[in-house]
């Protein structure tokens, strides 16, 4: 927790760090005035009500939880390695350790969320063991239960219920005799010889890592993510899987932003991130540190090499080798939204710093429902909540491609999926169906009396959906995937009338928000259930009182960066591009367009 007293302590730490951290120097080495200080313990008390942070038993039961992996990690390693025919006396000490990455790691995790793993083996120790013999003796365990193993994934992973917390497990074997305790994970060298799994695998620990090394002040860097991340939740931005962020790209922005203004305090560095990244210039990458130039043969993310890289919308670098663009997702749809809401994000923590509003604003979600007039809903159902939960699994990774398909269609300039998926009405399901619903929002070019028909680009998508569910074997009776178009005046089908007074109650006291006043007349132009389920044709009047989203930038007030030693023009500048040489279409849109902001 942020307290000023470790504040002033690492004020003291942090004098010296004014050298650069990070791809250039500091924008401004400020530190926080009393007034800065006074809105970071606001912002403290603002979070708090919503219950994110863990007690201290409750902490304390995760690490209990994690020293009893270890040990079985080591006796599983240490039985494993004597059946192999290894010496017991040498077997004692070929070690074996487990490291923590993602939110945990971090320091940012919130009540109840999973604990990453990764299990580290010595040379003679195989997948193969981890995903057998490790596996068997958790299933021993009392401790363990829904132990699962994803062994065929692109990154392998244990699952299992440890007394009560989520553990995602994965596993690397290293080309090293004994794995030590305290060894790290830093050295790039580990990586050779190494199978992709295994540098996969490893890849979450050591990106984890290095985010914490290259933050100029951990403690001010969690409370700022903390805050960031609940922000991004709350407006429906946290998503990697649906083309959004996920928690490590938003770790990165926020390690980013803390680099820029290293001795800053959390309130005024949740104010810079929506300064700086309100104004980037994406498609130009954000990189935390010079990617390193050693090569082993893993492919890194690199536009001048690598063609499909160029193509990246909103490139954010991992920080260790082999570095990966942790955004790919995004697509031109996703990232106009995230753009938004760093504008509004702005807009609001101006007015927050001159205490025109409270913190609260900035975690009030927006009102999806009311922005947008028409809308697809996308019904997921099956016969039972294991069937449920791999369909819904599998619908969710394949969303881009619809929100791909409405992109292409020259009449639709923005289509909003929203990541909160939502139970469908006790009156609309079958009974004992597992049944939810993800809506899209869509916004229109403003063309009058148009009769837009997305059949073509909804079959397409659930054809194919249906196709790799029958490829990868997973498909069984009652798994169906349906989408209708609605307008919004038929939303009251779909959403129970406790959320949709909610919206309305919050548009009549949001003075920005996009309702017009149609929201609060009865519906009626419901057509039937029946009706609709046959309907995927959206035929809809468009004229020029469309209702736009009413987002507006926000404006830009320049303050207190006395001690700037760049100005933001310089960062938002492609001067991180990794070459100056660069023959990229991400480096060249990047120089295209420059404004001067604030210095
Ligand atoms: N689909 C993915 N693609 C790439 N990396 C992933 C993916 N899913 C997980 N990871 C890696 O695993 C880490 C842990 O993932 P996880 O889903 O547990 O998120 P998290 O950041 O720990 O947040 P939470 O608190 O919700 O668990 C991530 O930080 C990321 O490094
Ligand atoms: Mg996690
Ligand atoms: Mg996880």
């Amino acid at each position: 927790m942020w307290s000023t007293s470790t504040n002033a302590q690492n004020k003291e730490n942090d004098s010296n760090k004014t050298a650069t951290l990070g791809m250039t120097s500091a924008i401004s080495t400020a530190f926080p005035k009393p007034v800065d200080i006074a809105k970071t313990l606001e912002l403290t008390e603002a979070l708090k009500p919503f219950d994110l942070f863990e007690t201290e038993q409750e902490l304390n039961h995760r690490l209990v939880i994690l020293g009893k992996l270890y040990s079985l990690v080591k006796q599983w390693i240490k039985d494993t390695s004597i059946a192999k025919n290894i010496p017991e006396s040498v077997a004692e000490n070929v070690g074996g350790k487990i490291y923590t990455f993602g939110s945990y790691r971090l320091g940012v995790h919130n009540k109840g969320a999973d604990i990453d793993a990764l299990c580290v083996a010595p040379r003679h120790i195989f997948r193969e063991d981890f995903f057998s013999s490790f596996y068997e003796l958790l299933k021993q365990q009392e401790e363990v239960t829904d132990l699962r193993s994803v062994e065929e994934a692109f990154v392998p992973v244990m699952k299992m219920n440890f007394d009560g917390i989520e553990i995602d497990m994965l596993f690397a074997r290293l080309d090293l005799k004994e794995i030590p305790d305290t060894m790290d994970l830093q050295d790039d060298l580990l990586l050779k010889k190494l199978d992709q799994k295994c540098v996969r695998s490893l890849n979450g620990c050591r990106v984890t890592d290095e985010i914490l090394r290259l933050v100029p002040n951990i403690e001010n860097f969690r409370l700022t993510l903390r805050a960031i991340k609940f922000w991004a939740k709350r407006h429906g931005i946290y998503s990697n899987v649906l083309g959004y962020l996920g928690g490590v790209s938003w770790a990165m922005l926020v390690a980013r932003t803390c680099q820029l203004y290293p001795n800053a305090a959390p309130a005024t560095l949740v104010h810079k991130f929506f300064l700086v990244f309100s104004q980037w210039k994406w498609p130009q990458p954000v990189l935390l540190k010079q990617p390193s130039s050693v090569n082993l043969g893993f492919t890194v993310w690199d536009p001048r090499v690598n063609v499909q890289d160029r193509y990246h919308l909103m490139p954010i670098i991992t920080p260790a080798y082999p570095q990966q663009n942790s955004t790919f997702n995004v697509s031109a749809s996703t990232r106009s939204i995230m753009v938004e809401e760093f504008k509004s994000g702005l807009q609001t923590t101006e007015e927050i710093m001159i205490s025109k509003e409270p913190w609260e604003k900035l975690f009030e979600p927006p009102q999806f429902f009311l922005k947008y007039r028409h809308f697809i809903v996308l019904l997921v159902s099956a016969n039972t909540a294991e069937d449920h939960l791999e369909w819904y699994g599998l619908v969710e990774s394949k969303v881009r491609l619809l929100i791909g398909n409405l992109e292409r269609n020259q009449y639709i300039t923005l289509a909003h999926i929203n990541p909160e998926s939502f139970s469908v009405l006790e009156s609309q399901k079958e009974s004992n169906q597992h049944c939810v619903m993800w809506f899209i929002g869509l916004e229109f070019a403003k063309s009058e009396h148009l009769n837009i028909d997305l059949t073509y680009d909804i079959q397409t998508f659930i054809e194919t959906v249906n196709k790799h569910a029958l490829n990868i074997n997973m498909f069984k009776e009652g798994m169906k995937l349906e989408a209708r178009s609605v307008r919004r005046r038929q939303l009251v089908q779909y959403l129970s009338p406790s959320l949709i007074k909610r919206e309305r109650k919050s548009s009549l006291t949001n003075k920005s928000g996009s309702n017009n006043g149609e929201s609060k007349k009865r519906p009626s132009d419901q057509g039937t259930q029946e009706g609709e389920n046959k309907k995927t044709r959206l035929s809809s009047e468009i004229n020029s009182t469309y209702d736009d989203s009413s987002n507006t930038s926000g404006t830009l007030q320049c303050n207190d960066d006395s001690n700037s030693n760049i100005s933001l023009n310089d960062i938002v500048n492609p001067t991180e591009n990794i070459s100056s040489t660069p023959p990229s279409h991400a480096t060249t849109t990047a120089q295209s367009t420059q404004e001067a902001v604030c210095t």
